[in-house]
């Protein structure tokens, strides 16, 4: 036998096993005491005492002071290599057991001897002749005589490999648990999970297997025990139904269970490839989901033929239930960074990874005497398709764009999307040569603009793009991005449909624009806005029944600017959303203002742009415009754009009942210039079409534009909707809408957009239906 100690060492008998074992050692100390003493029945008792030691399985014996056995039972004896008592007798440690182990016992016991202490609850891993190491749990007592003196050792000794396989077993699922909990890195949970197993079953060697992505290949998860030649020959090895043990059962899904390789058809391919190692078995178990996808495999080989006991496999489907949670819990957590790190959408890289991957090329591209080429790039007219097919139609149009401008591009390479429609591309390591890096740009501009079928249509899209390279156009990430999109700015500028590569005239205009926009946020701060008002006069009764507010920023330098030249603006930075809340607010309190003053009441107009309407508390807003300002609702009406409300029609008809239901009224602007269907339109709760100024100011001269605006007019009768035209200029234009029908007029053949007091003495001077007769006259 031999014995380790350093992985356990003395422990305090404190269970139950050790309690019964110093009760049976002192019992035996005394009845060995005993035997030394004449008695006259003394035969009989030596005859039970050996009967009784023989029956019990634990070792149990006494040695003299010089270590040798005085006595032994049928345990102690076999374990030891004899066949009975007599063959031991006599004998020493020394004479049995290798020196080493030899020593330690003599050493235990000669500090038994000295001490006149006993040893209790020993655990010492001990190597037997035959089979595993074991596990014995010993206590060693004095042996004393009549008079109390010392005369050698007894010692009892129980086999607890059982209990430490269980214990062990135990723990070590306990901290596999922690390792999945804990995010362990999930070779080492394997390796653990592996060993653990092992730890039960001695003379056997574990590996896990995963599935590759693609679910047609095995690849090298874990195997400590197995040497790395036989690991590296199976990584990869494609599954199949005749691929060894662990190739058919990731195949087949269940369990392969091969008694001996040699001879198993299923290993005939493979068997060359185990012979070095001396492996005759494998119990193969696939690793399963929680859904029961296979994930791997867990196996178990043996030198020795045969099949797994129910033991063994009761240990096999632990194992490869284990693997299987941790495996679904680290793609789980891959999962998890890759969308974390990507559009869910495109499966493109996002903003956040593409920070750090252009920083890492810039670094790299450093005095490399190559260019990092970056292009900012945003499909024309997407919003179209959105509109016009609906947003499936546009999700898969960007998926289609993805995959073809990803298919343009090396793995080094990057793209990412960026916003709605707008993605940037990164190319590295270029040659620094302006006409090629322009063509690789081209040839994914071309790649994009190929037909596709959407919605069972042929489509085509084009984009524009803006292209910078470093180190030319900027050092840093954000600097080639801004100065790219400038690029892209300019390309949309010119006609849309085209690359420009970012020169420093577009850097100035992109500098501009950004302080023009910080003015215009200092404008809204200090409210430098002022409305005018331009009256809609009803044709039959001549009276000016609305205004249309209308916003101008009165520049501190600039003087009076237009909203042409600063609402595109304030609707790209979003800052039309407080522009627009100033224009709610202003025009409510001055038509309230104006009923007051005792003026007849009439309805103020305010357009609202599509970032106002689309923003959530829009209807709260509204209503507080109309609280604030005590006007009732009624008197105010709002201006809604047919292409707002196209953007989402749903989310628009409810935005529309509710205002609706606040008692405002509701316009459709630049009626016409839209895309509105007029199924839609009926269940648009609107009370007026507003005819757009392009359709009016050609008329009566142009066949089309009397062919649209007669229709218009027509259809607003048929709908019950009344019909306004706007921008009216001549009397021509006058006598023709008022002879199709149109009684509701706006532009400046009757007024100009007003300042406040302008409007007030036009509206109350000269009331409508004087200029009516003016009109008339004329
Ligand atoms: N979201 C908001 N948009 C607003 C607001 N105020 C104005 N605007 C929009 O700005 C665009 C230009 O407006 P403006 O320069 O005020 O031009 C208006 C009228 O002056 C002009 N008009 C009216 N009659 C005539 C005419 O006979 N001839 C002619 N050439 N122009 C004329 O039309 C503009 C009004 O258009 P509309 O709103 O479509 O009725 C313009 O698009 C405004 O909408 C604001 O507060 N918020």
């Amino acid at each position: 036998m031999t014995r380790y100690r350093g992985d356990t060492g003395a422990r305090a008998a404190s269970n139950e096993d050790t309690r019964r074992l110093i009760d049976a050692s002192v019992r035996l100390a005394a009845e060995a005491s005993r035997m030394f003493i004449p008695e006259p029945n003394i035969a009989d008792r030596h005859y039970w005492l050996e009967t009784m030691m023989n029956h019990i399985p634990d070792y149990i014996y006494a040695k003299d002071l010089e270590g040798r056995f005085l006595i032994a039972n049928h345990a102690t004896v076999s374990d030891c290599g004899f066949e009975k008592m007599q063959d031991i007798l006599g004998k020493n440690d020394f004479d049995i057991h290798a020196p080493e182990l030899a020593a330690h016992f003599a050493a235990d016991e000669r500090r038994v001897i000295e001490t006149g202490e006993p040893l209790f609850g020993i655990e010492e891993r001990v190597a037997v002749l035959k089979g595993p190491d074991r596990w014995l749990m010993t206590s060693k007592l004095p042996l004393r005589d009549k008079q109390g003196s010392t005369i050698g050792i007894v010692g009892v000794s129980r086999d607890i490999t059982e209990l430490k396989r269980s214990e062990r077993m135990l723990v070590g699922q306990a901290r596999l648990l922690e390792m999945i909990a804990t995010r362990a890195p999930i070779e080492q949970f394997f390796t653990e999970l592996i060993l653990l197993i092992e730890s039960q079953m001695p003379g056997i060697s574990g590996s896990i297997l995963t599935l590759s992505p693609d679910g047609k290949h095995l690849l090298h998860g874990a195997a400590p025990s197995q040497a790395p030649a036989y690991s590296a020959a199976i990584h990869g090895v494609a599954i199949g139904p005749k691929v060894g043990s662990c190739g058919t059962a990731a195949f087949t899904g269940e369990p392969v269970l091969v008694a001996d390789i040699l001879t198993d058809p299923l290993w005939e391919d493979y068997k060359a490839i185990a012979a070095p190692y001396s492996y005759r078995s494998c119990w193969s178990t696939p690793i399963r989901s929680y859904e029961g996808k296979v994930l791997g495999t867990f196996a178990l080989y043996s030198a020795q033929p045969g099949l797994p006991s129910d033991e063994h496999n009761e240990l096999i489907l632990m194992a490869a239930h284990l693997a299987g949670i941790a495996i679904e819990r680290q793609q789980a957590e891959e999962r998890i960074h890759f969308m974390a790190h990507h559009d869910a959408l495109t499966g493109l890289p996002n903003r956040l990874m593409f920070d750090a991957k252009v920083a890492a090329a810039l670094q790299q591209a450093q005095g490399s005497g190559r260019w990092v080429a970056l292009a900012f790039l945003d499909l024309d007219n997407f919003k179209l398709v959105n509109d016009s097919l609906g947003h499936h139609a546009g999700d898969e149009m960007l998926r289609i764009v993805a995959d073809r401008m990803r298919a343009c591009v090396r793995k080094s390479d990057m793209i990412v999307r960026v916003g709605g429609d707008e993605f940037i591309i990164m190319l590295n390591g270029l040659p620094t040569e302006r006409d090629l890096v322009l063509s690789r740009f081209e040839k994914i501009r071309s790649a994009i603009a190929a037909p596709m079928m959407l919605s069972g249509r042929s489509l085509q899209v084009s984009c524009s793009m803006g292209v910078v390279c470093y180190p030319d156009h900027g050092d840093t990430a954000i600097d080639l991005v801004a100065n790219a999109d400038s690029a892209m700015y300019r390309a949309k500028e010119i006609g849309r449909n085209n690359l420009q590569l970012f020169n420093v005239e577009m850097a100035a205009k992109a500098h501009e624009k950004l302080l023009h926009q910080e003015e215009l946020r200092d404008a809204i701060a200090r409210q430098e806005f002022v409305l005018h008002y331009q009256p809609q006069v009803n044709l039959h009764t001549g009276r000016v029944f609305a205004a249309e507010a209308l916003v101008r920023w009165q520049h501190p330098e600039r003087g009076l600017v237009t909203p042409a030249d600063f609402i595109p603006l304030a609707e790209e930075t979003g800052l039309i959303v407080a522009i627009g809340d100033w224009v709610l607010n202003a025009a409510c309190r001055q038509n309230k203002a104006w009923q007051d003053a005792g003026l007849p009441p009439i309805i103020v107009s305010v357009n609202v742009s599509a970032r106002q309407f689309s923003e959530g508390d829009c209807v709260s807003r509204v209503a507080a415009a109309l609280r604030d300002s005590g006007l009732e609702a009624c008197y105010l009406e709002l201006e809604l754009t047919e292409s707002l409300i196209m953007q989402d029609v749903p989310a628009a008809i409810a935005t529309m009942h509710e205002l609706e239901a606040l008692g405002v009224q509701l316009a459709i602007d630049d009626f016409g210039t839209g895309y509105s269907s007029l199924s839609a339109l009926k269940s648009f709760p609107v009370s007026r079409l507003k005819i757009d100024r392009s359709f009016v100011q050609d008329l009566p001269g142009d066949e089309d534009d009397r062919a649209i605006t007669g229709a218009i007019i027509s259809l607003a009768q048929k709908l019950n909707l009344r019909v306004i035209a706007e921008g009216v200029e001549t009397q021509a234009q006058v006598d023709f809408l008022r002879a199709a029908g149109c009684t509701e007029i706006q532009g400046y053949f009757f007024s100009k957009p007003l300042p406040t007091t302008d409007f007030e003495r036009v509206f109350s001077v000269c009331h409508a239906s004087k200029l009516i007769a003016e009109v008339d006259a004329a």
